[in-house]
C-alpha cells in the first residue's frame, strides 16, 4: 500500500515552506502529546533548518531532535551534520535548548555508534531494553541526493534490504565521508510524516524519476510511510519536469 502523497510546488520558497510545515506539525503534535520527536537530515536540508529553526513559534523545550543519518567525523569537521546545527543554530541562538538535540556519538566506530544510537532512540521513546517495537517519529525531514539517495541509503547498497536493524552503520558510502550511520527503511517508513525538500535545477531530473517514473532503484522512491503521510516540497526549477500532480503509481 502506498502512503498518500502531497506535492507542493512553491516557486522559490522551499525554505519558508519546509520551516512552515515543521512549525505546523510540531504544534499540531504538541497539542496532542507532551513531546515532538523530529528527525533531521544533512546536506542542503540541514542548512535550511539550522538557519531558520530558531524563528519558529513553538515550545522547543518539548522537542527531541534526532538525526536521520550522520557522518562519523568530529563535530567540528565541516562534514558533520550535527556540526551544521551547532554552528548555525545553537552557537548563534543560545536560547534554543541544546538538550533538544540527540547527536550520534561520533567518537565510536560506525558499528558501535549505530548500536548506541538505536538504543538512544528507543530509550527516548520510552521503550524497555530488548523491545522490538518500531518507534514512530512525528516528522522526518529528508533530503534528495542527486543520485536519489536519502539519509545514507544509497542506490544498490545492501542496506536498502535491511529489515530488522533501525540504525545501521555504513563503512563504504559512495559519497564521502565513507563512514556513516543511517536510519533504515523500517524506521523511516514508520514515521507519521516523511517530508522531502528539493531545491535547485540540479534536482529536476532525479525528482522526475522519483515522482513520475516511480523508479524503485532510487532510495527516495522507496520511502513509503504506510501509516503516515509523504510530502514533497519543490521549487519551480526542481519541479520543472513534473506536470500536474504526481501520484507515484507503479509503471507497467
Ligand atoms: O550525504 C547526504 O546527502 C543527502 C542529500 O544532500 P543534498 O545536499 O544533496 O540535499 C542528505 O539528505 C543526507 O542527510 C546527507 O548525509
Amino acid at each position: 500500500m502506498s502512503a498518500p502523497l502531497d506535492f507542493y510546488q512553491v516557486g522559490d520558497a522551499v525554505c519558508d515552506e519546509l520551516l512552515g510545515l515543521l512549525e505546523k506539525f510540531a504544534n499540531e503534535t504538541l497539542a496532542k502529546q507532551d513531546t515532538f520527536r523530529l528527525g533531521v537530515s544533512g546536506g542542503s536540508v540541514a542548512t535550511i533548518l539550522a538557519e531558520g529553526m530558531h524563528d519558529l513559534r513553538s515550545d522547543f523545550s518539548k522537542w527531541q531532535i534526532f538525526f536521520c543519518d550522520e557522518r562519523i567525523v568530529p563535530e567540528d569537521d565541516k562534514e558533520s551534520t550535527y556540526g551544521v546545527y551547532k554552528r548555525d543554530l545553537l552557537d548563534n541562538y543560545p536560547k534554543f535548548p541544546k538538550a533538544a538535540f540527540y547527536p550520534v556519538n561520533c567518537k565510536l566506530s560506525a558499528t558501535d555508534a549505530a548500536v548506541e544510537y538505536e538504543k538512544t532512540i528507543r530509550k527516548a521513546f520510552g521503550q524497555k531494553e530488548g523491545s522490538t517495537e518500531v518507534p514512530s517519529f512525528d516528522l522526518l525531514i529528508l533530503g534528495i541526493g542527486p543520485d536519489g539517495h536519502t539519509a545514507s541509503l544509497f542506490p544498490e547498497h545492501p542496506l536498502l534490504e535491511e529489515k530488522t536493524v533501525l540504525i545501521a552503520p555504513i563503512e563504504n558510502s559512495p559519497k564521502p565521508p565513507p563512514k556513516r550511520v543511517t536510519m533504515t527503511y523500517p524506521l523511516i517508513n514508520s514515521a507519521k510524516v516523511c517530508l522531502f525538500g528539493a531545491q535547485g535545477a540540479g534536482k529536476a531530473q532525479i525528482l522526475k524519476r522519483i515522482l513520475v517514473d516511480n523508479d524503485q532503484s532510487l532510495p527516495v522512491a522507496r520511502v513509503n510511510p504506510t501509516k503516515g503521510r509523504l510530502i514533497f516540497v519543490a521549487c519551480d526549477e526542481a519541479a520543472s519536469l513534473i506536470e500536474g500532480n504526481p501520484s507515484r503509481e507503479a509503471k507497467p
